[in-house]
């Protein structure tokens, strides 16, 4: 709702009630429509300022309210009533006007921020545009090329940036409402034509058509398939090329395609994911609302190779004082200039001094004895992991928290190692550590409550998104990981090219196919782990064996391309080829064709035509097949955790939703029987055969994403 007040004698304000955010709500429509209806018709009253409470404008509309049937006064001729009243109105924005916020705002004849306050039209990020004129609105009054870069990224501008731009007439440091009311006293009476946006002419700049191309360029290439992006472009040109009136035509035309699209649903739902993963539990039934982090002021990172250095980047970048840790005086060294370089350059693209002197760098695992918490990240391999968690226990004080920076080992094995393994959880970053979003807190048997909600903590202060889940193998991400890639390799084997598989998975908006995304990441890696579970067969040429480990169907090409030294990227050939090693071009290799063909040869495989549909099935459904099995093993509390992991963590199409919002688009019941198809054609891979959560859920009549946990519950409870 809003709540009309009269203030100073002669200023009606209008307070927008909406905890927490002040959304839009109906509600908070009906309220602003009632009381701008009251100011105008008080004789007394000579402006009106409108403001949010608890020092917020508004989020924009409310997002709930868009997957229902809308009800209440409608948004734009709202705004157009307040833009036409007669009086002037006055927005007092303090912390954020976004979205159907701003759009608000920009009715209003007058805006004055609060100097911490934000402000942007993110709408892009849910799929949408600025539908209630922001995209008209926006580029008659800070010019087209500042509207643009708003309305198509959606990122926030600071109150200062805003002023530069002419979006906002004043800032204050002071209580932005006073400053606003005494501003529409001032403002009273004076003519307000020249306040109306709407009637501004759109200044474009003199080579307007060869911007809008080279914006429509970007956005198509950096959308991967996501519509809204084009169709914020498509709006801000109407804008720069028709009356308003026609604009706000076009702009009603482009909303509506997008505002029913399945994309906008995706990333509606991804929206509300990413608040949910913070509201963890574990199958104990510990939670984030019952369980305390303990604050940490100082941390340690053992092991300075590719991932510590990021991790003790952000670390630092975050403020924590670091204790950064490696063996020998050289690669110390070495770490040492590469993380002050990433420091700097970091810093100088945020306008910041460098955290430099965050750091004490030392060879000495003793120096981590006061340290509040500790992330091991010395290289893949359980025996050194260990002995690294025995001495960590034995040199730290008491209450340290050991956490391992591993992508899919034991947690519980080094748990073991240690004095106080209810201390002891993973911490899965991904490469490179300072820049991507996501981290996996992985909780053992044994991790405490407290250790888990401490990680999270953690996280979220270095500007993760974290996700708590299970300990097992390759936890959420890199278990699902596996059966994609089985698949993708089954599918050279039965005729496909690398090229043909990453074609399809890159157009269905993947930002690296699966053989582009191995080359980048090392073949070796993958190679030495299969090593290590004893599946790689050396120099294994024929015979049946050779494709069927421990009675599944196996493909050795991976391990055959390592054979030769072939691991990618850093050695310059892959599952492609490249000018030299460590360059990013990947190009058809004419040698990897001929090795399939006598690949299939030896095995005497008859390749065959494989279609887009079957690479996007085999692919995707067997691993979502694994997501199911995740949640049904208790793994994952949720699907949404499953789906931030794909998105933030393996380049999943966020307008797509995640892997297990997709099995919802596509439909349960088709993903099942396309599964039983495939499973029924290779009976030797497990990964194919539907799991029982999947055929509960298609027996339950494929309940909504939201309700899956109901019937997870239900499934677990039967175990
Ligand atoms: C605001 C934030 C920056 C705050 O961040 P913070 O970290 O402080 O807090 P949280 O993110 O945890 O949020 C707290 C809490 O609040 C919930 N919430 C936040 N924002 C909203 C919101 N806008 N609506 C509802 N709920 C919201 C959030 O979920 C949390 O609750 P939870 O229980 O989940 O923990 C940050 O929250 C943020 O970034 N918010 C989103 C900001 C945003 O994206 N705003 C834009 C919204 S879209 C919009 O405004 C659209 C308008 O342009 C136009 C609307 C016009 C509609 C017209 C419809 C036309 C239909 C066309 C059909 C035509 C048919 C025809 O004509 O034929």
């Amino acid at each position: 709702m809003a709540q009309y007040t009269r203030v100073s004698g002669s200023v009606g304000l209008i307070t927008l009630q909406s905890p927490p955010v002040n959304a839009l709500s109906a509600a908070v429509r009906q309220g602003i429509v009632d009381s701008m209806q009251r100011a105008l018709s008080e004789p007394e009253v000579k402006s009106v300022v409108i403001c949010g409470q608890n020092g917020i404008f508004s989020g924009g509309a409310d997002i709930k309210e868009f997957g229902g049937q809308m009800s209440g006064p409608p948004l734009i001729p709202m705004i157009h009533a307040i833009e036409a009243a007669s009086k002037p109105v006055v927005a007092a924005i303090e912390g954020i006007a976004l979205g159907g916020g701003l759009e608000l705002a920009l009715g209003c004849h007058y805006r004055i921020a609060h100097s911490k306050a934000r402000v942007g039209l993110p709408e892009v990020t849910l799929g949408l545009l600025p539908g209630a004129g922001g995209s008209q609105r926006l580029p008659r009054l800070i010019g087209v090329p500042a509207a643009l870069d708003l309305i198509t990224t959606g990122r926030y501008v600071t109150a200062a940036e805003a002023l530069k731009f002419g979006l906002v007439d004043q800032i204050t440091d002071h209580n932005t409402v006073n400053v606003a009311v005494k501003f529409a006293q001032r403002v009273a009476g004076q003519p307000l034509d020249a306040r109306r946006i709407s009637t501004y002419p759109c200044l474009c700049p003199p080579d307007v058509d060869v911007l809008f191309e080279e914006v429509m360029q970007r956005v198509r290439r950096t959308a991967r398939g996501a519509i809204a992006p084009i169709a914020c472009v498509q709006a801000v040109r109407a804008a720069a090329t028709l009356p308003y009136n026609q604009g706000m035509e076009r702009e009603r035309e482009l909303m509506a395609t997008l505002f029913t699209s399945g994309q906008t649903r995706a990333l509606q739902y991804f929206f509300f994911a990413q608040r949910a993963v913070g509201r963890w539990s574990m199958p104990s039934g510990a939670r984030w609302d019952t369980s305390k982090p303990r604050p940490v002021h100082k941390a340690a990172v053992i092991g300075l190779g590719t991932m510590g250095r990021g991790i003790t980047v952000a670390l630092a970048q975050a403020g924590f004082s670091v204790v950064a840790v490696e063996t020998q005086e050289k690669q110390l060294m070495e770490a040492k200039q590469a993380i002050s370089g990433m420091l700097e350059r970091g810093a100088k693209r945020r306008g910041v001094a460098p955290a430099l002197d965050k750091i004490n760098y030392g060879c000495n695992i003793q120096s981590v004895a006061d340290v509040d918490l500790v992330i091991e990240a010395v290289f893949e391999d359980m025996a050194l992991k260990k002995k690294v968690f025995q001495q960590l226990s034995a040199v730290c004080k008491a209450g340290t928290f050991l956490c391992s920076n591993t992508s899919g080992l034991d947690i519980d094995q080094l748990a073991c190692q240690t004095r106080n393994p209810e201390l002891v959880v993973g911490m899965h970053f991904f490469a490179p550590a300072h820049v991507m979003k996501l981290l996996e807190v992985v909780y053992g048997p044994k991790s405490s409550p407290l250790a888990v909600a401490t990680a999270m903590q953690l996280g979220k202060k270095i500007g993760k998104v974290s996700v708590a889940v299970g300990n097992c193998r390759g936890f959420v991400g890199n278990r699902m990981l596996k059966p994609y890639l089985e698949q993708a390799l089954f599918l050279l084997e039965e005729g496909a090219t690398p090229e043909f598989v990453d074609q399809v998975l890159e157009e269905f908006g993947f930002a690296m196919g699966v053989f582009r995304m191995s080359d980048l990441s090392g073949l070796d890696v993958g190679w030495k782990v299969r090593m290590a579970d004893g599946l790689v067969v050396p120099n294994s040429t024929t015979g049946q064996a050779t494709r069927l480990r421990q009675g599944r169907r196996y493909s050795p090409l991976g391990d055959l391309l390592c054979e030769q030294g072939r691991f990618g990227q850093k050695t310059g050939r892959g599952w492609y080829q490249y000018n030299k090693p460590g360059s990013q071009v990947a190009k058809p290799d004419p040698w990897l064709h001929s090795f399939l063909d006598e690949y299939r040869a030896r095995h005497t495989l008859v390749a065959r035509r494989i279609d887009h549909q079957e690479v996007l099935e085999r692919c995707l459904y067997s691993m979502i097949n694994e997501g199911f099995r995740i949640l049904e093993d208790g793994i994952a509390a949720g699907p949404e955790d499953i789906d931030i992991i794909y998105v933030f963590g393996y380049s999943w199409p966020r307008h797509r939703g995640g892997p297990m919002f997709y099995a919802t688009t596509v439909g349960l019941n088709k993903v099942l029987e396309r599964l039983e198809h495939y499973h029924q054609a290779h009976p030797d891979v497990p990964s194919l055969q539907p799991c029982d959560l999947l055929r509960k859920l298609v027996a339950s009549g494929s309940p909504p994403i939201q309700k899956w946990r109901e019937v997870i519950k239900k499934v677990r409870s039967q175990l």
